[in-house]
């Protein structure tokens, strides 16, 4: 009996060939989505430096056009991967909806008032990039 903990509930229910099939793609899949945390803990370092730079020079923390180009390109280059093209658009505009919080964060940190706290000036600067109301943000101030 396999002590796998890749096996989950096929364990019980299927043949030992088959277990062996779907534990080897699972390892792969473990390995994968490893990589998957590792490529995004070095966007956001890269994103992070970004963002401190911008608030430095007082720059806005979204830059639509540098994002219209790169959904186009990543886009792109889903279609040559038989990737979902509507799904990679998906993604990135998921992550980077995530790093202008995080820019938000910062530039609210960098420039607040003495005594104003980094999630109020977030909160400030979501709500007058957004047109909605205030909610607390959840990004942490240290990251990208
Ligand atoms: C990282 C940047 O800031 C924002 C985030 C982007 C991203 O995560 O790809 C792209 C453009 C900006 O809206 C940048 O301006 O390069």
């Amino acid at each position: 009996m396999s002590t796998d903990p890749r096996a989950g509930e096929a364990a019980a229910q299927v043949e030992p060939e088959i277990l062996d099939e779907l534990l080897s793609m699972r390892a792969s899949i473990d390995n994968i989505d490893a990589t998957l945390v590792y490529l995004l803990a070095e966007r956001f370092k890269a994103t992070q430096r970004v963002g401190v730079l911008k608030a430095k020079h007082r720059l806005p923390a979204a830059d639509p056009a540098r994002e219209k180009n790169q959904i186009s390109r990543l886009k792109r280059l889903a279609d040559e991967a038989q990737l979902d093209p509507e799904f990679a658009e998906k993604f990135l505009n998921f992550i980077i909806e995530e790093v202008i919080r995080h820019h938000e964060a910062i530039s609210g940190a960098t420039t607040a008032a003495p005594g104003t706290s980094a999630a109020e000036t977030s909160a400030a600067a979501q709500s007058s990039r957004t047109g909605a109301g205030a909610q607390a943000s959840e990004a942490p101030v240290e990251r990208g």
